[in-house]
């Protein structure tokens, strides 16, 4: 079976972010957890490789990537799409620019777009400006982001930082006269010498105006935005209608690791709703006492579970998160907080919860590993970006949704379990 659309996200909760969106748009879509090992079975029209990449040394995540690339062109991929999250999380030496110019080599292509605009979740890009809602990217939050910090909203410069390849900008002015301006702008922008073009969109008619312009194009990197104006590139007609999942089953329960804005939001309107919950310190996994800690939270949830959702959170404030990081260096309490999650998730499933809703990019990706679940069908979006997605396994499997850090409305804890009622 060959696929059209190749797809490699840098997270988890992106990857589905991109699947929903595809799927939203008319594709039938696989979501995996990493580089699968054998062939496709699934007739599909695009395939999502979820990779945890965002953070790790660029040569990793440029290793990682290749290989998904590797994987994606052997199952008949005929355009790749490098997902990166739309708040363009990335460090300074990585790992969107670096990762790009690698999939720019092995595709043996001069010139790709970088854009994460996504308008439905308020994420649009102006003058090469990206706003967060009605605020510039470094005043909505994501300044004070645990592991990738964005400082600067211009994301010519930001992108320039971390590649070779010269930036530049395809602008709303172009972007508004729609598809064979587009095309002049990208043939005037290569004659230029420019590898990489950041493209404005502030709503879906942008993204639309720029799908036609972008068929054939060997690479696109994006947020998931972008992904609304290419199915019909490939004959394929929007639909609403989200595949069908299986039946739900079983206990209910929320891990929390996200650390945003939004996700402190919802963890507060969660409290305020008297469920249970119950706050994980980083400070008490420290010294080995992370299993105790995990037993711990797994006592506390075992007789609370039979009476609906319980929450399991590390979320906390910026000045918390700086504290600890302060104490433990940035990576390591970002590693020792996903370790006890993930196992906090695991021993959830043990005692009987088959409907997970996880927060966070790496959260997710650290829970879906410990989970040991290797692909995920999409299914009903709960809100822009969000879907419940399900993972196949013993007494009908779990459903599963990823929820991105920014992502959701305050009483996202509760109502995503309403979606599936
Ligand atoms: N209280 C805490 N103190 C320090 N670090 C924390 C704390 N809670 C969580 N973390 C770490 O912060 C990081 C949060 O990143 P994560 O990707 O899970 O959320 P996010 O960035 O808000 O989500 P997304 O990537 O979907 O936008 C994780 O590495 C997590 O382990
Ligand atoms: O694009 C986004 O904002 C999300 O899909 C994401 O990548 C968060 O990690």
């Amino acid at each position: 079976m060959t696929i059209q659309l190749g797809c490699i996200a840098d997270d988890f909760t992106g990857a589905t972010d991109l699947a929903n969106n595809l799927v939203r748009s008319g594709m039938r879509v696989v979501q995996t957890i990493g580089v699968p090992t054998t062939p496709l079975a699934a007739d599909v029209h695009a395939v999502v490789v979820a990779l945890k990449s965002r953070t790790i040394p660029a040569a990793e995540a440029i290793a990682q990537s290749l290989d998904a690339l590797k994987w994606l062109q052997a199952q008949g991929a005929q355009q790749i799409y490098f997902k990166y999250c739309s708040t363009f999380d990335s460090t300074p030496e990585g790992n969107i620019g670096p990762v790009t110019e690698a999939l720019m080599d092995a595709l043996h292509t001069d010139f790709t777009i970088a854009t994460p605009a996504f308008p439905d979740n308020g994420r649009t890009v102006f003058k090469g400006y990206l706003f967060a809602g009605n605020v510039l990217l470094n005043e909505s939050g994501m300044q004070n982001h645990p592991l990738t910090p964005m400082t600067d909203a211009n994301l010519v410069r930001v992108m320039q930082a971390q590649t070779k390849r010269k930036v530049g900008l395809i602008d709303y002015k172009t972007v508004a006269l729609g598809e064979a301006a587009i095309r002049e702008r990208i043939s005037a922008l290569r004659a230029e010498g420019v590898g990489v073009a950041v493209v404005d969109a502030t709503s879906n008619e942008d993204l639309h105006r720029m799908g036609p312009a972008l068929k054939n194009m060997p690479l696109l990197t994006a947020g998931s935005g972008v992904a609304i104006g290419l199915p019909a590139n490939f004959g394929l007609k929007p639909s609403l209608q989200a595949s069908q999942l299986p039946a739900a089953h079983g206990l209910q329960a929320v891990v929390s690791g996200s650390c945003s804005l939004a996700t402190n939001a919802q963890v507060a309107h969660f409290k305020s709703t008297g469920r249970p919950a119950m706050a994980i310190n980083p400070a008490a996994l420290m010294h080995g006492q992370s299993d105790a800690m995990v037993q711990q939270v797994l006592a506390w949830a075992a007789p609370l579970l039979k009476d609906g959702p319980v929450l399991v959170y590390s979320t906390a404030e910026p000045e918390a998160v700086k504290a600890v990081q302060a104490q433990l260096g940035v990576a390591e309490a970002g590693a020792l907080v996903e370790h006890a999650l993930a196992a906090v998730a695991r021993g959830l499933v043990g005692l009987g919860v088959q409907q997970l809703v996880v927060a966070g990019g790496e959260t997710s990706g650290a829970c879906v590993q410990a989970l040991g679940i290797a692909q995920l069908q999409i299914g009903p979006q709960i809100d822009p970006g969000v879907p419940w997605c399900h993972a196949p396994g013993d007494n009908g499997g779990v459903h599963i949704t990823l929820k991105s850090g920014n992502f959701g409305t305050e009483d996202f804890f509760t109502k995503a379990f309403t979606v599936l009622a």
